[in-house]
């Protein structure tokens, strides 16, 4: 990705070009992701990833601000997505004054709210003031304890509805998770945004993965929807034995890597 997105060159690849988004947590793997993608996702799910907790409600802004920030530390180059926290959006003058912070605390591009035509005065609040919003409907994984659990969602008219909202509320893009793909591509073909699919099938605008389940990392979460391109888990395993079986038995540090 030869230059940095901005909403206009990202609503204008729909129909052109798929767009491709993976989360980032750190500035390490930001850095290596960066040139690769379109997008880069701060995504609640660190709670889960990074902190190991049952579920992403308990993500606050603060831990947020601070992974967006080491995000943006190492990937200055890529449109960065904040993904607002669970409770940080719950009326209008919270919202803004949270997404205010996301710009005057970080280099986020844009913020990520879940919900449809409910939080539409929210989102046409934030974009009123300035604040580039990407939607996500479907599953929604900050409803997990209310809904009992993650469930595909296949309420297709609802699902409409929700995104032509969005869309006249001013999201510059939305997050379709855990659809079924005929349905996301009649939803995706509703709006004039792109629509970024994460188990919604292939007839959608783009794609995001969690990057720990895409490369093998996340071993306990294998849902239908991740690839895995990577057995990362099982190569960072042999090579940490590896080191460990070398210092046990003396052949680590040999000559060459001491002073
Ligand atoms: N590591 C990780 N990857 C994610 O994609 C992800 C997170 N964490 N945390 C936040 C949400 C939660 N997500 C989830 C979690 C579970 C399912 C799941 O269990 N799906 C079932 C389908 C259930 C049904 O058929 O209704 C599956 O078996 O695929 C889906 C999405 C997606 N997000
Ligand atoms: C699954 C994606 C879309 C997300 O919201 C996250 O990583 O938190
Ligand atoms: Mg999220």
């Amino acid at each position: 990705m030869a230059k940095k997105h901005t909403i206009d060159t990202i609503k204008a690849a729909k129909n052109s070009e798929k767009l491709v988004m993976i989360t980032a947590y750190d500035a390490l793997f930001a850095k290596l992701f960066s040139p690769l993608v379109d997008m880069i996702l701060v995504g609640d799910s660190l709670n889960m990833i990074f902190a190991a907790k049952p579920d992403t409600l308990s993500a606050s802004m603060e831990q947020m601000l601070y992974h967006t920030q080491a995000v943006c530390a190492g990937a200055p180059e890529s449109f960065t997505i904040f993904d607002m926290p669970y409770g940080s959006y719950t009326n209008k003058k919270d919202a803004l004054k949270n997404a205010i912070r996301v710009y005057q605390e970080s280099y986020a591009d844009a913020v990520k709210l879940e919900g449809g035509k409910e939080k539409c005065h929210i989102v046409s609040h934030l974009t009123k003031n300035g604040i580039a919003v990407m939607g996500h409907i479907g599953l929604l994984p900050q409803h997990v304890r209310g809904a009992g659990g993650y469930k595909v969602a296949n309420n297709k008219d609802k699902l409409i509805e929700d995104a032509k909202a969005l869309e006249d509320a001013g999201v510059f893009a939305i997050i379709l998770e855990g659809v079924k793909a005929d349905i996301a591509k009649d939803i995706t073909a509703s709006v004039e945004v792109p629509v970024i699919g994460i188990g919604a099938g292939k007839d959608v605008d783009g794609q995001v993965l969690v990057w720990s389940d895409m490369l093998g990392f996340f071993e306990d979460f294998k849902p239908k929807f991740v690839k895995r391109y990577l057995n990362g888990a099982k190569l960072v395993k042999e090579a940490v034995a590896a080191y460990a079986q070398e210092v046990k038995n003396g052949r680590f540090p040999t000559k060459d890597y001491s002073y």
